[in-house]
This record gives C-alpha cells, structure tokens and sequence, in this order.
C-alpha cells in the first residue's frame, strides 16, 4: 500500500490547465519536498490529494493510504474519515485566532470524538493530556493559554503541526508552510517536520519555494512546470542548472544557501540523513 497514489491527474481552471496529467506515488514513511516556479500547479496538486478539489471530468484518480480520495473528477464517497488520517498545514491561516492554542490543537481531534462533544468544546482530560504533549514537542507548551492570534508565524505553524500530532494524521500535506517565515523559525518548523516523519513514521509532502530547505530536509524532491512533472528523484541529482532552468532567472535568489553546485550532484542531504541534515540546519 501506498502513501499516496495519484494516476493521470489533470486540472483546468478555465481554459488555463493547472494539472497537466501528473502521475506519481509516494511510499509510507517519505518525506517529499515539491517545488517549481509560481503558478507550477504544487498548491493545486497538494488541494487534489487532500481531497479539497476534485480533478477534471473522466481523468485521472487519487489515492492516499490505499483508499480512493477521488476519481474522473469526483470525490469519493466516506472521503470524512480518510480525511482524518491527512494533516494539511497551509502558508498561513491554519489556526482559529480568539481560540486559546490549546483548543486549537484539540480540534485536531474532532474528526474521532463525538460531533455533539467536539462541538461543545468537551474534551476529555486524556485529550488535553495529548495535546500538552503535541505542544511540548513543537516547543509550544507555555503557550498553551495564549489566544492563536497572538502567536508569531513560525509559532502558529509549529502549533499546526502539533494538531496534526493529535490529529494522529498518517499523512501531513504541507503548502508552503515556510514561505512567510524569517529564516530560524522556517529551520524550526522545517526540523519539526523532519521530526515526526522520522520519529512518527508521518509520510510528509511539502511544498516550497526555496529549493536549499528542499535540499537540506528531503531525500527525494518533485519538480513540476506548467502542471507537468519534469523531474523526481533524489534532491542529491538536483543541478544548478536544472533550477535555472526550473525557475527561470530568479533562481539565485532560491539558492540562498548556494548548496547546489553547477555540475556537481548536491551534497546534501547524506547518508546519515536526517540526524545530519537536522543538525547542520540546527547549528
Ligand atoms: N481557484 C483557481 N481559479 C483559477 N485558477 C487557479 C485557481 N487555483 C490555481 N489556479 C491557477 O492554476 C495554476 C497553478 O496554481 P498553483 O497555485 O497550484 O501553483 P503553485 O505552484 O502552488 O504557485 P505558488 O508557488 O505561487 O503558490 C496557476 O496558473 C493558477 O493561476
């Protein structure tokens, strides 16, 4: 069984083809990073696995843990629970700002209690203990009490990723969850999503902008250009001037680390991967 299996998909907004037939599988336990110029179809892909956006009609199917997420161009019937095995973590707006963080990271659990007590904000106590404890992780728990809204950016994603924990997601999509962080809070969630795919066997998918965090925090990258993947594989092969060609003049500025040599395969990340990337990253 597959983490994810996505077999001809395509997308059209209008006229304007957004997914042009992608094909690819993801192994449970993966940690993927997806990149490509704006507009190259990653928010749009990520939307269709996370069984936000169904695909064009008569083309193309998802499935995500060995169950149908959607299939020519509808989404499947019971899609709720298999949901609930799927954490999603967006550039921004992940959390309910007037709510406390804690009650943020409970409602992680409402796809599994009771829609009458999850409504009324009735958690249990071994709920909030599994919150506590998703927050402690992401370095959070002090924050606990503290209205979402007053959180920094790097903080409110951390908190998503500890919902996600409690969410107990098999699966995390994340979409640019860096892209509006400085460049020590984008490390932090970037270790703590290498964190629980290492720890929690979590299959991550992240999508982003700078291709060096790719480098740095996943083994196997998926380049997409108008919709299309034209390259996966091991971010080590990645070249410099396959990311020119990727994103066109502007990728210098993606290279900020200059990890990627112009001929060289890159070198990270290793064989030690993560424990060394993490570290490198952390110091
Ligand atoms: N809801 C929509 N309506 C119309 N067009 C859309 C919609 N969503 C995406 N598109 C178009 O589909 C294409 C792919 O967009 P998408 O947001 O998936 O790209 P992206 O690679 O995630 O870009 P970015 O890095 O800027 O977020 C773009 O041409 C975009 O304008």
């Amino acid at each position: 069984m597959q983490a994810i299996e996505i077999s001809s998909l395509a997308k059209s907004f209008g006229a304007q083809p957004a997914l042009a037939g992608v094909s690819l599988t993801v192994a449970p336990g993966e940690m993927v990073a997806l990149i490509g110029a704006s507009g190259s179809g990653k928010s749009t892909l990520i939307r269709h696995v996370a069984g936000l956006l169904a695909g064009d009609r008569a083309t193309g199917s998802v499935q995500v843990l060995g169950r149908p997420v959607q299939h020519g161009g509808r989404l499947a019937r019971g899609l709720r629970a298999l949901r609930c095995e799927i954490g999603v973590i967006f550039q921004q707006f992940n959390l309910v700002g007037r709510l406390s963080l804690l009650t943020n990271v409970l409602l992680g659990t409402l796809g599994r209690v009771p829609v009458w007590r999850g409504s009324l904000g009735l958690f249990s106590d071994a709920e909030k203990l599994e919150a506590m404890a998703a927050l402690q992780r992401v370095g959070m728990a002090g924050y606990a009490g503290q209205r979402a809204s007053t959180l920094s950016g790097g903080q409110q994603q951390r908190a998503a990723i500890a919902r996600c924990l409690v969410q107990r997601a098999r699966l995390v999509l994340a979409d640019e969850p860096i892209a509006s962080l400085d460049p020590a809070s984008a490390k932090r969630v970037m270790e703590m999503l290498a964190e629980i795919n290492r720890e929690d066997g979590i299959t991550v998918v992240v999508s982003l902008h700078q291709v060096d965090y790719a480098i740095r925090y996943c083994r196997r990258v998926v380049a997409l250009r108008d919709g299309k993947v034209v390259y996966d594989g091991p971010t080590t092969a990645l070249t410099r001037a396959f990311l020119h060609e990727l994103y066109g003049t502007s990728s210098e500025e993606l290279l900020l680390s200059g990890a990627v040599d112009e001929t060289e395969p890159a070198t990270a990340p290793d064989e030690s991967y993560p424990e060394a990337a993490v570290a490198r990253a952390a110091g």
